[in-house]
């Protein structure tokens, strides 16, 4: 018989109390698994911890990935989890997962299950832990639970939720939106899996990824009229309660007009890359009825670009007789622009009948919204186009200015605009006086990649553009409007461009 003084109290003595121990609570955790459903034991969990936790001065809000009905996204949840990768420290993680879809352009680093991040907020420290729990739907299939704790101390709830979860909201929109990759949409994209075709089959909008890589900082044109379109740009953004003051649409109209290889195009890409708007690139010519156009720009969205481009080409169309004889109309005796037309009528577009009705759709349902018409032959447009009131701002893309040429050069080139070299200057000259567009001189200068060569190969193409045309005038072109536009070039002063003839590279505002 033992008696317990004697006792041994050896090491192995207590390792093998301390393995049954374990090896009971192992049967008993396992047992408990077995016969205690999961939903019933998450529960008892957290009664244990609630329990036996002592009281807390700290409050827990938890963000679910869907809302309580389980169907949609839980938009704090999204947000945080884009504003958390901006806190990462990688530091003080332990865990952090990475991945990137074909589509990402960059990594995408996010915090582990169990991982908690720190923050600060007007001098609150605030706690987020990651939280992902395994359990079962209502059809008790496997499913997995994912959401954020946010824990701080109980004091700071209003300011919490009042003032920090809308910055994080705000944050991450903003994340979003420089992360945002743009879409260009128009009538032609293949429809297949990875594009996106709204607002039905006919008259629907395919999309493809906006990969135009024209800025405001390649773009060749007077610094003076660039610094004015973006001062334009930043204003329009910023007057969301301007234009609702007014009760205005709160959109703008821009009117580019300039010969070929001006860059037009390059422009309107710029202007969306700088705003980080869609484009949609409407064509006029594919819109057979009057719902039709008006479907097809119900479903074009906010914050985007809708060009339409080559409207002298388009306004051919004016003259087209009624769509009704068309097998596709669908509204026989009623045409374009929301105007009743009888059906006997000849129903004529007009491109500032189609601003009313874009205006009126606009007015009720669109937010900053840019809308841009191009054209080759200002001359060959509705006169009531041009009048206040109907284009925002006009501006005029000319041919390539010695300062546009200094741009081309330091783009393709590398040649800092002081470069000091006689071929240098004599392009520069030669460009001053010659009717050639940045398209032309870009070309020239892609020729190659040495800059001599590609410089005498500019020089070359300029003077057999000179003798061109000379040769142009001695048949009677008249140069008087070439001479007015170098002269009007040279003067940086964009207020006086735009007081004078506007045929000339400038920008007007209405
Ligand atoms: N102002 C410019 N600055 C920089 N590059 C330009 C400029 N204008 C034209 N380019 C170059 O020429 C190419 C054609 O220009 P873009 O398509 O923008 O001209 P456009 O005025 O729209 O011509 P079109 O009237 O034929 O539509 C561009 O891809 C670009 O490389
Ligand atoms: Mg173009």
């Amino acid at each position: 018989m033992f008696r317990l003084k004697e006792m041994p109290t050896s090491a192995s003595t207590m390792f093998s109390a301390y393995a049954s121990f374990a090896a009971t609570t192992m049967l008993i955790r396992s047992m408990a698994n077995e016969l205690i459903p999961h939903p019933l034991r998450s529960s008892l969990s957290s009664l244990f911890h609630h329990l036996f936790t002592p009281l807390s001065f700290n409050l827990t809000l938890v963000i679910h990935e869907f809302s309580s009905n389980g169907m949609s996204h839980n938009q704090l949840y999204d947000a945080a989890q884009l504003y958390l990768t901006t806190k990462i420290n990688a530091s003080t993680q332990r865990r952090l997962r990475v991945s990137k879809t074909p589509r990402q352009k960059c990594l995408t680093v996010s915090i582990e299950k169990g991982e908690e991040i720190s923050d600060r907020f007007d001098n609150i420290g605030l706690k987020w832990r990651f939280v992902y729990t395994e359990g079962q739907d209502q059809n008790s299939q496997k499913c997995e639970r994912r959401c954020f704790e946010l824990t701080f101390h109980k004091k700071y709830k209003d300011k919490v939720l009042d003032s920090y979860l809308p910055y994080v909201i705000d944050s991450a929109n903003e994340i979003r939106n420089k992360q945002r990759v743009l879409k260009l949409y128009n009538m032609h994209c293949p429809q297949d899996g990875t594009n996106i075709r709204i607002g039905g089959l006919r008259g629907g909008w395919g999309s493809i990824n906006l990969e135009h890589p024209a800025t405001f900082d390649t773009l060749a044109m007077d610094p003076s009229m660039k610094k004015a379109i973006i001062e334009d740009l930043d204003r329009f953004v910023r007057r969301k309660e301007f234009y609702k003051k007014v009760g205005k649409a709160w959109k703008r109209g821009y009117l580019l007009y300039g010969p070929p290889g001006t860059g037009k195009s390059s422009l309107v890409a710029a202007m969306a890359n700088y705003l980080k708007f869609d484009i949609y690139d409407l064509e006029l010519t594919s819109i057979f009825s009057n719902s039709e156009l008006r479907r097809v720009l119900l479903s074009t969205t906010n914050r985007s670009i809708l060009v339409i481009e080559d409207i002298d080409c388009s306004m051919q169309m004016k003259d087209r007789q009624s769509f009704h004889q068309s097998q596709h109309f669908d509204e026989p005796s009623t045409f374009f622009l929301g105007v009743h037309q009888p059906s006997n009528s000849n129903s004529k577009l007009t491109l500032s009948g189609l601003l009313n009705f874009i205006d009126g759709l606009w007015s009720s349902c669109g937010d900053e919204r840019i809308i841009v018409f191009t054209t080759n032959h200002k001359d060959k447009i509705d006169p009531a186009l041009l009048r206040p009131g109907r284009m925002d701002v006009h501006i005029n893309m000319s041919y390539c200015s010695g300062h546009a040429f200094k741009l081309l050069a330091s783009n393709y080139l590398g040649l800092h605009e002081n470069f000091e070299n006689p071929l240098y200057q004599e392009v520069h000259g030669l460009i001053e006086t010659t009717r050639v567009t940045p398209a032309e001189v870009a070309e020239e200068l892609m020729k190659d990649d040495d800059a001599t060569v590609a410089l005498q190969g500019l020089a070359g193409f300029l003077k057999r553009k000179r003798v061109e045309d000379i040769e142009m005038k001695d048949e009677g072109v008249d140069d008087h409007k070439v001479g007015e536009a170098k002269k009007l070039r040279s003067n940086t002063d964009v207020s006086r461009i735009a007081k004078g003839i506007q045929e000339f590279q400038g920008i007007s505002f209405y």
